[in-house]
This record gives structure tokens, C-alpha cells and sequence, in this order.
């Protein structure tokens, strides 16, 4: 799990750093780090560096000197805004680099082969400076590689919205720790490839957070060699109606494919027929069940009928689609719902874009209401844990999954993971992170169901990384492979 740190704390720590190391100059640190970047991703040709009124700016100026010196590349500044950083300045003027005016960046603009992007970092207001408009859409028609200090300028560091006009990077690197923009979409899509550079600053933990590879391994719950089919966990799921048959056997094939133990389906007969010609181990009719899936493809009729003796279950639910019309004020514990921003909106009793406009703080609206965990959907996937006050992100995928149907197969490995007895939580941010997994196994546009059919080559590799067993005893994949 990485820490999303917003900027008060990123200059808070910067401030206890200096207290403590008098002697240490933070921007020589970012700058190095900048500077054997830049080396890396442009071995050779010119680089301009692109530079504001502030310390961002610093940071390129500093990067520039460093190039000059270590690395004899030819590099020019171009300071945006008339005044740039002092000893900045002076330090680049120090090794000959050329500084340019307006005309003749545009001039040659066409043979830089790198653009260092120090116009605004933390400090920066959403929007790019007007007198940088054209050269942002320039280094986009050129493809010119664009390397961002801290944010790609245009982006706030703690806002998730993409402005008309942004300096898009092809990589961005920041410091310490990453920020929302870095994370969250659609400002994400400017940021381009994200490296966090440690240069020596101590940050408290944060209450949002960002989903990793090892968290997903570490959390799955790996069937264990004594394990039955009832331990894994019994899924209910009862959802699908004429209207929508699709919607009944996606969350099932979701469930199966992330290895519930058992399911059984108690939607429309008709329904279960169409089931079991595609997924044969599902069991049709009730019983126990560990946890139970509800609402996706309902429509409204007969919805409340289906829903009321589910929720006298009283096991945890995944609440999806037309059942979270349905709430009553207080949810089975460890219950999940999952709206995508129109239902959220709804469940709020507000539009559409003042959830798009604050997801993370909608989602934890929602979460605190209805005491319960609530996974909000969409090209970031948000959940919001009130008990811990956390929100946090899930491993994002490729957009391919933004297609109907995708939604009903999270649903279906949510069930999976509450049923296997994971809290609802570590369930929403596993199941979200392994969907677009493997969809990233499968970028392109392949149906919801097939991807879900990728989950398997997903969790063997992970196993991998957790060392766990994938065949049966106690060999590991480790131990296997030194055999
Ligand atoms: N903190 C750390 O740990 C470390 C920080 N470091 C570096 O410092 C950076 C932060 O520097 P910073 O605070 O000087 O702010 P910065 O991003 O340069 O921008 C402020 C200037 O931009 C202007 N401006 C803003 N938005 C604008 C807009 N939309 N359009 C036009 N102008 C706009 C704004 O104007 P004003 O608001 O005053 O009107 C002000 O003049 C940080 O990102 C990192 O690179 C590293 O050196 C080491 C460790
Ligand atoms: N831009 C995107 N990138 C990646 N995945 C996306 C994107 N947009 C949506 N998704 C995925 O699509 C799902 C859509 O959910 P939902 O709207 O409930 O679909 P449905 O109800 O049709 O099944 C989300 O959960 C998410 O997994």
C-alpha cells in the first residue's frame, strides 16, 4: 500500500527536514534525481527546460546544471514567467546554458529531443499558464517526450480533474510520495508513467491510500492444502431478470473464476438453465451461504420481494445495481455497496457531477450513512472504509473494461471475497484491483465474462509473489523450481 499524500503534509515534512538537516539542500536532491532520469529516458540530443516562477522551476534549473556538468548534454531554459528561481538562475548561467525567449523556443522547438517540464509543481493551480497553451499542443503534435517535475503543469496535486489545457507528460517524477493527480482520473492521463523519488523525507501514514501488486498477494485468500469446499466459502447470489439474463450469469462467472468455493444461484429458473450450459459447478436453489450477491440486472420489478428475506439473512451482502434503491438504514454487517458515480448520486440524493467532482469525499459520504463499506466504480475505483476512515484506490486497468457487464463481474469476485470471510474492505479493493489485472492480460476489447476467464493466470502469478503453493502439499513455487 502506498500513501497519497496531499501537499501540507509533503511541506510540513519538508520543513521538518530542513530543522533537522541544515546542511542538506532538498532541491539538489530533487534535481540530481531529475537530472539521471531525464539521462535515462533520452540518452542523447537537446533538452529544454521549461521553468516557472517557483521552486518547481528550482528544481529545473538545478536539473539543467546537473545535465551540463555530469552528463555534457546541450540544454536550454526557457523561463516562462519572466523571473525563475535565483540561484537557479545563476547556477545554470554559471555552466553556458542558453536561455530562451517565446520565438525562438518555437523556433526550436522541432529538434528538442527532451522537455523538462518545471513550470509548476505542488504550488500549481489547476490550469496551465495562457502563454504556455501553444507550446503544450506543439509538444503533443511533435510527440516530444515530456519529463514533469513533481506535476505535469496544469494539474493540482490533490485535484483528480484534467483541465483543457495540461503540459502531458510521458513520464512524471515526484517526490517522496505520489499525489491524487498522479492517481486518479482522468488527471492521471497526463501524468504519464509515475516514479516516486525518495529524497530523504519522513511522512505520517495516510488515510488515502493506493492499492500495490504485493497488497493483492498478500491479501488473497489463498485456499490452504486442507481447505473444502464450504471453508472456502458458500456464495449466494441471486440476481438477473428477463429484462436483463446477462446479468445473472456474469456475476456468476466473476465468482467462479476468482474461486468461490461454491455458489449457489437462487435468480429466475430460467436463468440458472442459462447458467449451467456455460458454468456447469453452480449449484441451483438455497442453502447455507457465507455471503450473499444482490441487484445486479433486477430491473424494479419484484425487487423488493427478492430483496427482503436476503436481507433477514442477516450475512454480508455485495449490494449492487437495482438493489441499492432498496437500502434500509442499517446493513448486515461487513456489507459492501457498489454504485458507479450515477447510482452513488442517487443513493446521495445529488447529480451525477457533483459525485464525478468529489469521489473521494462522496464516497465516504456514503460509507459514513450507511455505516459500510462502499467500492464506488469507474476508471478509479474508490473504496471508502468509514470504520478505519480510510478511503482507498484500487489497481487501475486498462479502459478496455469500461463496458456494460464489467460491473456485474466485480460484483460477482466481491461475493467471492466476502464469502471466503475477508472483510468488506480488503474484499472491494482486492476484487477491483484483480479485475483490472486481468484485464491488463487482456487489453482489448474482449467481454467482461472472458476477461474474468484471465483471473486464474492473474492469481497463479501471484501466488508466485506471495509464495504461495499452487500445487497441492507444501512445495512452494520456490521450492518447486529449485527441485
Ligand atoms: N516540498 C518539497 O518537499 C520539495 C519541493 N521541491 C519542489 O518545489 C516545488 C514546489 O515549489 P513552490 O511551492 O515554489 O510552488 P511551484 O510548484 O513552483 O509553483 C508556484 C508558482 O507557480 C505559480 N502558479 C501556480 N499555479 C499557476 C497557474 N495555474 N498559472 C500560473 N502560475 C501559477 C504561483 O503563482 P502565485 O500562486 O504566487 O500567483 C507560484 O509563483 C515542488 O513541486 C518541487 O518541484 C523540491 O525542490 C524539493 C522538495
Ligand atoms: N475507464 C475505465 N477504465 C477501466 N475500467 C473501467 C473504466 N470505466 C469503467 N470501468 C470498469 O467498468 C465497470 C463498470 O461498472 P458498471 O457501470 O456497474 O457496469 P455494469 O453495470 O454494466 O456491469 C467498473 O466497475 C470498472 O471495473
Amino acid at each position: 500500500m502506498i500513501g497519497i499524500q496531499p501537499v501540507d503534509k509533503i511541506r510540513a515534512a519538508e520543513r521538518e527536514f530542513a530543522e533537522a538537516n541544515p546542511d542538506v539542500n532538498l532541491m539538489l536532491r530533487a534535481a540530481d534525481q531529475v537530472a539521471e532520469l531525464a539521462e535515462r529516458m533520452v540518452p542523447s540530443g537537446t533538452i529544454l527546460v521549461v521553468v516557472g516562477p517557483g521552486n518547481n522551476g528550482g528544481d529545473g534549473l538545478f536539473a539543467a546544471r546537473k545535465l551540463v556538468r555530469d552528463g555534457r548534454r546541450q540544454v536550454m531554459v526557457w523561463p516562462v514567467a519572466g523571473t525563475a528561481h535565483p540561484q537557479g538562475v545563476v547556477a545554470a548561467r554559471q555552466v553556458g546554458i542558453r536561455f530562451l525567449n517565446d520565438l525562438e523556443v518555437g523556433r526550436l522547438l522541432p529538434d528538442i529531443a527532451l522537455v523538462i517540464d518545471g513550470i509548476t509543481g505542488i504550488g500549481g493551480r489547476t490550469g496551465l499558464p495562457e502563454n504556455v497553451h501553444w507550446f503544450a499542443e506543439m509538444c503533443d503534435v511533435l510527440k516530444i517526450p515530456v519529463l514533469a517535475i513533481d506535476i505535469p503543469s496544469g494539474l493540482a496535486a490533490e485535484d483528480h480533474h484534467r483541465p483543457a489545457h495540461v503540459l502531458a507528460a510521458t513520464r512524471t517524477i515526484t517526490f517522496a510520495a505520489p499525489k491524487l493527480c498522479h492517481l486518479a482520473q482522468p488527471a492521471a492521463s497526463a501524468c504519464g508513467d509515475v516514479e516516486v523519488a525518495d529524497i530523504g523525507l519522513e511522512l505520517p501514514k495516510s488515510n488515502l491510500r493506493q492499492m500495490q501488486r504485493m497488497d493483492v498477494a498478500r491479501w488473497w485468500p489463498w485456499p490452504t492444502p486442507y481447505t473444502d469446499k464450504y471453508s472456502r466459502g458458500v456464495l449466494g447470489i441471486d440476481t438477473g431478470s428477463d429484462r436483463y439474463p446477462g446479468a445473472a450469469v456474469l456475476p456468476v462467472t466473476g465468482a467462479v473464476y476468482s474461486g468461490a468455493g461454491m455458489i449457489r444461484f437462487t435468480g429466475p429458473d430460467r436463468l440458472a438453465d442459462l447458467i449451467l450450459h456455460k458454468l456447469p459447478s453452480v449449484t441451483v436453489g438455497s442453502g447455507r451461504v457465507e455471503a450473499w450477491l444482490v441487484g445486479c440486472g433486477w430491473s424494479e420489478e419484484g425487487a423488493e420481494q427478492r430483496f427482503g428475506p436476503i436481507l433477514e439473512s442477516g450475512v454480508p451482502l455485495v449490494i449492487d445495481a437495482d438493489a441499492l434503491r432498496y437500502l434500509p438504514k442499517r446493513l448486515p454487517e461487513g456489507s459492501l455497496l457498489t454504485p458507479h458515480a450515477g447510482e452513488l448520486a442517487e443513493l446521495l440524493g445529488i447529480s451525477r457531477p457533483e459525485v464525478e467532482d468529489d469521489p473521494v469525499g462522496k464516497a465516504y459520504e456514503a460509507a459514513e450513512r450507511w455505516e459500510t463499506t462502499v467500492l464506488l466504480k469507474g476508471a478509479t475505483q474508490y473504496i471508502a472504509n468509514p470504520f478505519e476512515k480510510r478511503v482507498t484506490l484500487a489497481i487501475a486497468g486498462p479502459s478496455w473494461t469500461a463496458q456494460a457487464g464489467s460491473g456485474d463481474v466485480l460484483a460477482g469476485i466481491c461475493g467471492t471475497l466476502l464469502a471466503a470471510g475477508l472483510p468488506a474492505p480488503k474484499a472491494a479493493a482486492l476484487a477491483a484491483s484483480v479485475q483490472a489485472m486481468a484485464a491488463a492480460r487482456k487489453p482489448g476489447p474482449f467481454p467482461p465474462d472472458v476477461v474474468a476467464q484471465a483471473i486464474p493466470e492473474v492469481l497463479v502469478h501471484l501466488a508466485e509473489l506471495a509464495d504461495q503453493p499452487v500445487l497441492a502439499g507444501d512445495l512452494t513455487p520456490r521450492s518447486i523450481a529449485a527441485q
